[in-house]
């Protein structure tokens, strides 16, 4: 990796001619680690601003200086926790695309710009209390539930917690099952809130391509109610059931139709509800 934001920044500064504005600098983050699962999908980390403080869920925008010197930025979830030291991304990898094409081999050591202007309606303020917590997520769109099933607050709300995951094959699914599973054996989550809090939390894994001991849609699932039946609770009711939905724009219009036929209406920030909905990608 060869793109070091504040190098490029440093040569665009002795380019610049007298006179002309100063350009707005990056905000360089260093890399710590990165894990890659498949030729589709990595995950990594990178310090944390001191002055950066976000809630669990909500996303920022991140991203490599660009080759004609502008920084080119995209939006990512943060997928580590909010009381985590360090910052962590959970990534697709496209194969042309602009930013993860360079994104994806980025290696400890070099530097991302990171804006650190969090937002996002994925957050437990958008939700009414209530008994029951889904999220449900389809590829990178895990990525926020990776920091809120990490975020205590989530076991203190809930009496359970369901994550599902819906990818196409098997081991897109690596990422979300072994943080379930530290999640899990985590002595500190434990020691804060008790061994029965974390047996709160279900993960409801499915494949649509490859075969896996839960095949099909989620949403296929909740019209059948083989999901309820597997699981064996309730079906969806705005009583007890919360929800949060993070996909595609089609898996979220179909999650969000079948929320809002079981009578879960859409909250925001500032109008907490039932059920919150945001973007995994836009596309
Ligand atoms: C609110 C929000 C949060 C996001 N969080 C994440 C995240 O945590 N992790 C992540 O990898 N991406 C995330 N994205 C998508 C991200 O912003 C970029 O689109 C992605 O990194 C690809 O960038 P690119 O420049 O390589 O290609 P782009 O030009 O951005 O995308 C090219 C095409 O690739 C497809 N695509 C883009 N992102 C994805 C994806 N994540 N999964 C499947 N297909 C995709 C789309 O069809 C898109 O049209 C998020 C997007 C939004 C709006």
């Amino acid at each position: 990796m060869t793109t070091n934001p504040a190098t490029a920044e440093h040569h665009q500064d002795e380019a610049r001619a007298p006179g002309k504005p100063m350009p707005v600098l990056p905000d360089a983050q260093t890399v710590t680690s990165v894990r890659h699962y498949s030729d589709r999908l990595f995950s990594f980390r990178v310090t944390r601003p001191q002055s950066l403080r976000f809630r669990s869920g909500e996303f920022v925008m991140i991203g490599l200086m660009g080759e004609n010197g502008k920084p080119l930025l995209r939006a990512y979830s943060i997928a580590s926790p909010a009381w985590d030291e360090e910052l962590e991304f959970y990534s697709i990898k496209v194969q042309d695309g602009p930013l993860t094409s360079k994104l994806q081999h980025v290696q400890p050591g070099d530097q991302i710009i990171l804006r650190p202007k969090p937002v996002g309606t994925l957050v437990h303020d958008a939700l009414l209390p209530g008994k029951r917590l889904w999220l449900f997520s389809t590829g990178t769109g895990f990525a926020p539930f990776a920091s809120l099933l990490r975020d205590p607050e989530t076991f203190e709300k809930f009496d359970e917690i369901i994550v599902t995951h819906t990818c196409r094959d098997v081991d897109e699914l690596t990422y979300s099952r072994e943080l379930v599973e530290s999640i899990k054996s985590d002595e500190m989550l434990e020691e804060l809130l008790g061994v029965e809090a974390l047996g709160k939390l279900r993960y409801y894994p499915t494949t649509t391509r490859e075969q896996s001991g839960t095949m099909g849609r989620i949403t296929t699932r909740i019209e059948d109610g083989s999901l309820f039946s597997d699981l064996g609770v309730p079906a969806l009711n705005p009583e007890e059931d919360r929800a949060m939905v993070c996909g595609s724009l089609a898996f979220n219009l179909d999650i969000k139709a079948l929320l809002e036929q079981a009578g879960l209406r859409e909250g925001a920030n500032s109008d907490p509800a039932e059920f919150v909905v945001e973007k995994a990608f836009v596309g």
